[in-house]
């Protein structure tokens, strides 16, 4: 928690577990329960970030790292703590733990990816969706890819086995993970899931904290 007044909540996962669904859904059920939310995502929209989203095969490794590091210090700055103090709840579709993952399949040491990101700040609900590699490889196969980062199985299985190395490195880091198999639960039960903690989250002691 960093002491605004909203609440931060990430949404990571291989490419097919459900990240932008889930974002988009999540985003609906919880305006419908009243609450006022700002979705968003990184690589950001703003000037940075779109270099990033649409350079993945210009920019790798160490360079695309800090590219997509400096957006998420820029992120931070301009749009999401701004709205976190204007209490609102924040859905951000990929996060640090996506540099966890992409940057060392790009062959970037984690110590760098650690070292690149320890100063973001931590979420209050970080997200981390699983899925069997088979369906998510066969999820891109059927929506199509988006980057290199979505050639086929075996890069989906890479992509798991680092999101489960990464989720016990972020836990130790102090980042409160919810990890949801997206092979075993709906897409309804997933944002119930979600809604559900978020709910724990924000039922703090009157007066206190969070206010959306
Ligand atoms: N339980 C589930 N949660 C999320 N998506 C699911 C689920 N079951 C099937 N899907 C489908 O998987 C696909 C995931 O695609 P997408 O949301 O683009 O993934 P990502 O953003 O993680 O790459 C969508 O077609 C979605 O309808
Ligand atoms: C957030 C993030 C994105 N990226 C890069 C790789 C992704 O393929 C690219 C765009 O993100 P992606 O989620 O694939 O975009 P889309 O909305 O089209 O599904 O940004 C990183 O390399 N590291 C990161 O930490």
């Amino acid at each position: 928690m960093t002491g605004h007044r909203g609440l931060f909540v990430t949404i990571d996962g291989p490419g097919g577990a459900g990240k932008s669904t889930i974002t988009r859904h999540l985003h609906h059920h919880l305006t419908n329960q009243g609450r006022t939310v700002h979705t968003t995502t990184e690589p950001s929209h703003d000037q940075l970030g779109e270099i990033a989203r649409h350079g993945t095969d210009t920019y790798s490794g160490h360079a695309l790292a800090c590219l997509v590091a400096a957006d998420r210090y820029h992120h931070l700055t301009t749009e999401i703590r701004p709205r976190l103090a204007a209490g609102r709840i924040v859905l951000c579709d990929r996060y640090v733990a996506s540099s966890y993952v992409l940057q060392r399949m790009d062959g970037v040491p984690v110590d760098f990816i650690e070292a690149l990101n320890a100063a973001a700040d931590i979420p209050d609900l970080a997200v981390i969706l699983t899925a069997d590699p088979e369906v998510t490889a066969r999820r891109i196969h059927e929506r199509g890819a988006h980057s290199r980062f979505e050639a086929g199985i075996t890069t989906s299985r890479t992509e798991a086995e680092l999101y489960a190395d990464t989720t016990h490195r972020l836990t130790r880091h102090g980042y409160p993970i919810l990890t949801i198999d997206t092979t075993k639960s709906a897409t309804e039960q997933v944002i119930r899931m979600i809604a559900k903690r978020i709910a724990q989250l924000t039922a703090g002691p009157p007066g206190e904290s969070h206010t959306t």
